[in-house]
């Protein structure tokens, strides 16, 4: 099983994927990650600090996922482990939506053709949603290009679109609650999916 937190910066994926390892320990899940699961995220990451060109960027993420697909997410899903990614395609639809607006007609779904060959698509899909000047608060010790307002808002509406079209894949997180009350929401899910 296949399962993918998101949202924007700030809005606690991290500490939600760290108490989930704890929570979830019995069920030994992958807890991985985008960018940086393969030495393919020092490339992304070099290119975020030098504020490349969104395209080329871009293309270091898609290279990114490609790796961790190959190496780490495959591999561990053909040994019958539960995969939990911090972060995951949704985050290139949702950022690359933005940074690609106006170079060239519908960048989302031009994003999803380059995926769909070769990506494996999330079972479940946690998106972490919260007010976008909380998220900047929480953030202020730690700010990459992307952390700005305006984008966050507009990498937001993109997430929360993706969540109406697949109600399916996608559990919205209320983030603004404390966080083992996020982690606690998250992990009973989980166990009530596994179980089903
Ligand atoms: N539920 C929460 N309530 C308040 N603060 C939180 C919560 N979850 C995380 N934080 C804090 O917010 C900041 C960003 O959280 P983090 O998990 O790094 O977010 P992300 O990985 O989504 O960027 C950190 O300082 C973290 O301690
Ligand atoms: C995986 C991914 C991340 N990003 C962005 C989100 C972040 O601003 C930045 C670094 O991701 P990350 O290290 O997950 O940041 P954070 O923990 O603060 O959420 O890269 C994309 O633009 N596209 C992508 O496909």
């Amino acid at each position: 099983m296949l399962i993918t937190i998101e949202g924007i910066d700030g809005s606690g994926k991290s500490t939600l994927v760290a108490g989930l390892e704890r929570a979830l320990a019995d069920l030994s899940p992958l807890i991985t990650r985008e960018p940086g699961a393969t030495w393919v995220g020092e490339a992304v990451r070099r290119s975020i600090a030098e504020n490349t060109d969104p395209i080329t960027e871009c293309l270091l993420f898609v290279a990114d996922h490609a790796a961790h697909l190959a190496h780490v997410v495959r591999p561990a899903l053909e040994a019958g482990r539960i995969v939990i990614s911090d972060r995951y395609s949704d985050s290139r639809y949702a950022y690359q939506g933005v940074t690609l607006d106006g170079l060239f007609p519908d960048p989302v779904g031009w994003l999803r053709r380059i995926h769909e060959p070769f990506t494996i698509s999330p079972d479940l899909t946690f998106l972490c949603v919260l007010p976008v000047d909380e998220a900047e608060t929480r953030l202020k010790t730690h700010r990459e290009h992307f952390e700005n307002g305006c984008v966050l808002e507009q990498v937001q509406r993109n997430y929360l679109s993706f969540a109406e079209a697949e109600p399916g894949r996608f559990v919205l997180v209320d983030a603004m609650l404390p966080a083992p009350d996020v982690c606690g929401f998250v992990a009973d899910e989980i166990r009530r999916r596994v179980c089903d």
